[in-house]
């Protein structure tokens, strides 16, 4: 068996990495690492990789009907046992340097803008929209990647255009669009609201746009649960918001003002997220983490 130190690193975001397996294939690694608050929290949430990682199986297969995937295999000897479980053997593409967006409701970078401009990414909206509205439809608000750390930039469709050209980036909106109500459609009738969802696309050898990337995890979308949906308000996150209502409380003496980095998790509050991490993929999926590897 190969140890994950034997691939070259060509990748790492906050809370995952990219390794190099050979010139046809990646291994993309999920931590159990969580993001709040623009912090990486120094409190991991056990199985928190894996069920992102089981997630994105469960969509890849899922959506397979809608489009192709960079999604080679979760179990194959070139899968080191440490990560087994929370690391995907993928094809190595050719990436389009696009985060596509998609957006069924109005919430973070999205309702800013629209309270600016009553536009997002150059799209009108109806007048008179609040924080967490349902649109109209779902539109596709495309960014381009920011360095670690920072936020995407929303951009037009003519700037993906002037980058990919018009056919390719209309090709980029149809599929985004295609692929997030498929799946919104999904999450609903589980009681899950997918308010928006960021996907990445490679370019097959013949020119075909390949899902690549995490696919619809609670890390790449944003889910609410659909029980508490009430627009004029940010919406509890499904799976993050036992830690955001921790931090914020007086109890962890953290200010979120200031920037310092956050205190260590309770543990009950590590064992609420595992639990929300684990509910989310077993409602969505109707599968049962224990048959997961890992
Ligand atoms: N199939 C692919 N072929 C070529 N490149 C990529 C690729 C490169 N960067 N990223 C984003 C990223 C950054 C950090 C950790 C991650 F797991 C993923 C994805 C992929 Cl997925």
């Amino acid at each position: 068996m190969v140890a994950l130190s034997e691939y070259r690193p060509v990748a790492a975001g906050k809370v995952r990495e990219l390794y190099e397996v050979d010139d046809e294939h990646l291994l993309m690694v999920a931590s159990d690492r969580v993001s709040a608050y623009d912090h990486v929290l120094e409190t991991p949430i056990p199985d928190k990789g894996r069920v992102l990682t089981a997630m994105s199986v469960f969509w890849f297969e899922l959506l397979g009907d809608l489009v192709d995937s960079h999604f080679v295999a979760a179990e194959d000897p070139r899968i080191p046992d440490e990560v087994r479980g929370r690391a995907l053997l993928v094809r190595k593409l050719e990436m389009l340097p696009v985060e596509c967006v998609a957006r069924g409701y109005l919430s973070g970078s999205g309702l800013a803008e629209y309270r600016e401009t009553g536009e997002v990414c150059g799209v009108p909206l109806p007048d008179g929209l609040t924080e967490a509205s349902r649109l109209p439809e779902p539109i596709f608000t495309p960014a381009t990647k920011a360095e670690l750390g920072e936020h995407d930039e929303n951009v037009s469709l003519a700037a993906v255009a002037a980058t990919v050209g018009r056919e390719r980036a209309e090709r980029l909106r149809d599929t985004t669009l295609r692929i997030y109500e498929r799946a919104a459609e999904h999450a609903r009738t589980r009681g899950v609201i997918l308010a928006d969802t960021k996907f990445e696309f490679g370019l097959a050898a013949d020119g075909a746009l390949v899902l690549a990337d995490e696919v619809l995890t609670p890390d790449s979308s944003r889910y609410w649960p659909a029980d508490e949906y009430a627009p004029g308000r940010s919406q509890p996150s499904f799976d993050k918001q036992y830690v955001r209502d921790w931090l914020t409380s007086p109890e962890s003496g953290w200010d979120r003002a200031s920037d310092a980095a956050p205190p260590p998790l309770p543990e009950e509050v590590v064992a609420a997220t595992r639990a929300r991490y684990v509910e989310a993929y077993e409602r969505i999926t109707g599968r049962d983490l224990t048959d997961w590897p890992g």
